[in-house]
Formats: structure tokens, C-alpha cells, sequence
């Protein structure tokens, strides 16, 4: 059983693609073996995370997600009778929302093996469960549908709904099977009338079974969710021995080892960056100078050799005064040599840089585009063209859009872009022939199309709500560009910048108050 993240980056297989794993591996064991296994996962994990429970309450669904927690109920009844004197401390109780004989083949063994050992059944979330105790999730899988096509079985809907909104509302930790009830493995999103109606009151685990699905890491998988660990029922997909079939949808993302500086080296050896951005106040009285040097100083503290800053404001050298940071050089954006450097354009770039993009898109060689560079774009279809051609002259780029940002470039609305995260990257990464990175919770990498390839994708597993600050994706706009510029490819650049960025922000220390310029400046380790 492997807690995420780890050190390696680990394949996300969609729910199809799990199906067709699910039956290989069955196909090479007897009957039941993965959902013997799944339930031992799952009664392994629940001890270890709630060693004190005087109550473990299991909640089963209808189909095979409930077979894993009936198995999981068997499994610790079965221990807790080999050791009399825990039995007494301890109840196993299940409830579950389908009768046996409605239930899949695996899911009745598990059910006889639950009442063989001595298990309770219960109508109702036990009244008297408190912190130390345990709910375990086992309501839906991964063969969640549209409500109305669900049940055949009138009235399963209601009761479940009834025991879900018990486990959401919990103050016990929940531990969820598979993934949390109500959420859609592929896309990370709750299915209508599933999500819960206020946060979580105590802990979420995840015991992803057989594969890691990228609805665990995106949308509102990692609230849903909590701390996932993964238990590939021996069959090997942990230790890197994925078949050549079905291929893995998306990877999550890990850094490699990274390759110390040569002590011969000098500032040249580490590249350029230069910030385009930063509207002044005289322009519309909204000054936005703040953002590009924020970008300038992640991109800094982000290892760049050189940092050139040409802000957008007709009063240029004011910034200086506000932020003093000397190593950052000040450009007047003609003055600048756009032809040479790594370039981050956009942050703060208010109306201002949409003059300056036509020359920006024809020359930066490494180009990351951000915020109202986008918007520009978005509006602008003669701009989007010249995007579009960049990779043809061998020009590359790197799209940081925020939701909004996304749903502008994709001409569509937020919604739709936060349905389908991973298709909205790609859409992105293919349509502007490009590197797409999507913000938000989990962000996505997508690359851009090679030859009768799917673009690459990648999903980043650090970070938290604390980067839900104004300035963050200034700094991630400046840490990508000063990785780019230090030699990574350019998707490879954005997704190790995501992960360092989120990093940062999950290994914060508690005496320093968390701000996107204390952020940029921690960037270096
Ligand atoms: N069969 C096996 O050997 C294994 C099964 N596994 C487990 O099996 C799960 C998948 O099992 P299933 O395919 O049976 O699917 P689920 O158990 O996730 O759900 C299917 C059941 O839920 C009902 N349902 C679906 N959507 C609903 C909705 N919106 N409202 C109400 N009811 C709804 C369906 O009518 C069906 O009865 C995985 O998530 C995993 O937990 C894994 O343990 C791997 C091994």
C-alpha cells in the first residue's frame, strides 16, 4: 500500500481503462481474489487509522463497492475474534442499502463471509460514534451513473442518499473505498444531488483499489477525498509493471532527482528571464505592477541566472522605489531584446500588453503567457492565430490559465471547463498547439500533440488552499519561466514549477504569515 504523493510519479487510469484492468487481472485469480484482497486493504488501513475505535460503521452500497466493505467488515471481525479481549472493545457495524440477493456475485460472497464472522448489521449510523472512531464509504465505486439511469430498485436511491449524507456530515474520520460516494473517478467531479452540503467535520482517507483515477487529484477529488493511499492488489501497477494495454489516461506528477549546479558555472549558465507586465497606475488607475514583480522575483528565487523586468507603466522606475529587489534589472519593454530571453508575459498586463503581443508572439523564443496576456488572446482572433503558428517557426509556449482564464480561450464558460479538467487542458494544449497548464485544485500539465500521439498529461499533487491568494500565479508564471530557462522542456518545466510551488506552500512554517511575495522568495528551497 503506497501513501500519496510518493517519490515516484505514478499512472491515473480511467474508469474504462480500470474496467479492462479489473478483468485481466480477475481472469488470473480465483473467484472473489480482488475483493478479498480490496477488503483486507481497506481493514489494514482502517486499523491503522483508527487503532482506539470502540466503532467501526461500515456503509454499503449496491453493487461492488459495497462488496469491498462487507469484505473489509469480515476481515476485522475475523481479527477481533482472534483476540477475545479486543472484541470486547471494539463493534463492527454495517449497514447496508441493498438486499443480498440484489447484489453483484463477489459482493454476496463478501456479504456471507461479513455474517460468518459475527458481524452486526445496523439500519442507521450508529448515534454514539465520536473522533476516535471510524466510517468506512462504501456506498459507490467507480460504477457511479447519472441518478435516474442508477437503480432499477425504487427506493435504493433515497436510502442511499440517506447514508451518504451521514457519512459527509461525520464527525468520525471517514474512510473511503475506492473513492469518496457521489464523485466521478474520471473528472473529479460530484454527480448532481451527491456533493455535500457543507465541508468535512473530521479527516478523509481514500483507499484507491487496483488503480489511482484522476478524479482522486482534480475538481473536488482532493477535498472529497483527504489523504489517498493506493493498493494495487498485487498485481503489480504499483511496482511500475503496467501492461502495454490499457494505457494509463494521465500520469501524476513527481519530481525526478535533480542534478546539482556544476561548480563551474556562472550566471550565464542558467538563462534569462524577462517579465512583461505590470500595468501602471496612470494608465486606468488600476496598477497592477505588483504582479510582474512578483513574477520577476519567483522567477529569481526560481534559479534563473539573470532577471530582466520591463514594466508596463508609462512612469517605469517608480516600481523600484516600492520594490526594491536590485538584483532584478529594469528594462523599458522597447529597450528590451525579446529575441533572447525566456519570456513571462501577462502578469498585471491589465490593457496595456495587448499593444505588445503581436511582437511578443513573433519573437520570444520560450514563451509563458499569463492572465490578461490570455484574455487578450481570448478576444483577439488575430493574436490566437499568431499563438497557434508559434510551434511551427519553433517558437514554444506555456498557457497558465486559471478556470475563467480556460473557459475564454476554450469560448466556453467555467462550468464546463471544471466538468472536464483533463479534457480542458488538452483541448488547450492541442488547439494552440502548445503547453497548457490549468490552475486550480490538483492542476493539470497537458503538452502539446506530437505525431499520432494523445498529448502527455499530468496531474500535480501538492499544494493546498493556502496558494488561494492574490499574486500565487504570478509566482508560478515567473518559477516556470526561470525553470524553462534553465534548460527543462517546456511542459516538464511547468509541471516540476506547479509541484515546487505547491510544495512550498504545503511545507510552510508556521511562524511565517503566507504571502505570494514570502512565496516567491522560499521558491529556492
Ligand atoms: N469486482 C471486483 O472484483 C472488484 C471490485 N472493486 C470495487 O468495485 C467497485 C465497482 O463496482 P461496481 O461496478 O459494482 O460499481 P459500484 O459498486 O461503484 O456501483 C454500482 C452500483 O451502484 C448503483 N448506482 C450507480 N449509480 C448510482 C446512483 N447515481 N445512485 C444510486 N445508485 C447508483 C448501481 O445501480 C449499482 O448497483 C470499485 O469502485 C471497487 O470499489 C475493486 O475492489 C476491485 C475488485
Amino acid at each position: 500500500m503506497l501513501r500519496i504523493p510518493t517519490s515516484t510519479a505514478l499512472p491515473l487510469f480511467d474508469t474504462a481503462a480500470t474496467r479492462t484492468l479489473e478483468q485481466q487481472a480477475a481472469a488470473r485469480l480465483p473467484a472473489h481474489s480482488l475483493m478479498q484482497r480490496a477488503g483486507a486493504g481497506l481493514a489494514r488501513l482502517a486499523r491503522a487509522i483508527a487503532p482506539h475505535a470502540r466503532c467501526i460503521w461500515i456503509a454499503c452500497g449496491p453493487g461492488n463497492n459495497g462488496g469491498d466493505g462487507l469484505q473489509a467488515a469480515a476481515w476485522l471481525q475475523q481479527s477481533l475474534n482472534a483476540a477475545p479481549e479486543k472484541a470486547r472493545s471494539c463493534r463492527i457495524l454495517v449497514s447496508c442499502v441493498r438486499e443480498r440477493a440484489h447484489m453483484p456475485a463477489d459482493a454476496r460472497a463478501a456479504w456471507d463471509a461479513a455474517h460468518e464472522a459475527g458481524v452486526q448489521w445496523t439500519e442507521h449510523m450508529p448515534a454514539d460514534m465520536g473522533p476516535q472512531d471510524l466510517c468506512i464509504d462504501a456506498l459507490l465505486g467507480i460504477g457511479l451513473r447519472q441518478p435516474g439511469a442508477a437503480s432499477p430498485h425504487t427506493g435504493t436511491n433515497e436510502r442511499l442518499l440517506t447514508v451518504l449524507r451521514g457519512l459527509q456530515s461525520s464527525t468520525s474520520p471517514v474512510l473511503c473505498a475506492d473513492i469518496a460516494s457521489g464523485l466521478d473517478a474520471d473528472t473529479g467531479q460530484y454527480l448532481p444531488g451527491f456533493a455535500p452540503l457543507n465541508a468535512p467535520a473530521s479527516a478523509r482517507h481514500t483507499l484507491a483499489l487496483l488503480t489511482l483515477q484522476p478524479g482522486l487529484f482534480t475538481g473536488s477529488g482532493r477535498d472529497a477525498c483527504g489523504q489517498i493511499w493506493w493498493d494495487d492488489l498485487d498485481t503489480g501497477l504499483a511496482k511500475g509493471r503496467p501492461p502495454l494495454t490499457p494505457l494509463p489516461c494521465a500520469q501524476l506528477f513527481s519530481p525526478g532527482a535533480s542534478a546539482p549546479r556544476p561548480h563551474a558555472s556562472h550566471k550565464g549558465s542558467f538563462g534569462d528571464v524577462a517579465i512583461l507586465g505590470g500595468e501602471g497606475l496612470g494608465q486606468r488607475g488600476l496598477s497592477m505592477t505588483g504582479a510582474a514583480w512578483l513574477a520577476a522575483l519567483a522567477a529569481l528565487h526560481g534559479g534563473a541566472g539573470r532577471v530582466m523586468l520591463a514594466l508596463l507603466d508609462a512612469s517605469a522606475g517608480s516600481g523600484q522605489a516600492t520594490a526594491p529587489w536590485p538584483e532584478i534589472m529594469l528594462r523599458s519593454p522597447e529597450a528590451q531584446d525579446w529575441r533572447s530571453t525566456t519570456v513571462a508575459c501577462g502578469c498585471g498586463g491589465g490593457m496595456a500588453v495587448r499593444s505588445w503581443l503581436p511582437r511578443i508572439l513573433d519573437q520570444a523564443p520560450r514563451l509563458v503567457l499569463d492572465a490578461d496576456a490570455l484574455n487578450a488572446i481570448a478576444e483577439d482572433e488575430s493574436l490566437a492565430l499568431l499563438l497557434k503558428e508559434r510551434r511551427r517557426r519553433d517558437l514554444h509556449t506555456v498557457l497558465t490559465p486559471h478556470p475563467l482564464e480556460a473557459a475564454r480561450l476554450l469560448k466556453t464558460n467555467t462550468a464546463q471547463v471544471q466538468s472536464q479538467r483533463l479534457r480542458a487542458a488538452r483541448q488547450l494544449a492541442q488547439r494552440f498547439d502548445c503547453t497548457a497548464l490549468l490552475k486550480g485544485s490538483g492542476t493539470v500539465i497537458a503538452g502539446p500533440q506530437e505525431e499520432n500521439d494523445a498529448p502527455p498529461c499530468w496531474i500535480n499533487p501538492t499544494g493546498n488552499a493556502r496558494l488561494s491568494t492574490g499574486g500565487t500565479g504570478d509566482v508560478l508564471a515567473g518559477l516556470i519561466a526561470a525553470l524553462w530557462a534553465q534548460g527543462l522542456q517546456p511542459t516538464q518545466a511547468a509541471a516540476l514549477a506547479a509541484w515546487r510551488h505547491g510544495f512550498a506552500a504545503d511545507h510552510w512554517p508556521a511562524h511565517i504569515p503566507f504571502s505570494a511575495s514570502a512565496l516567491a522568495q522560499r521558491l529556492g528551497g
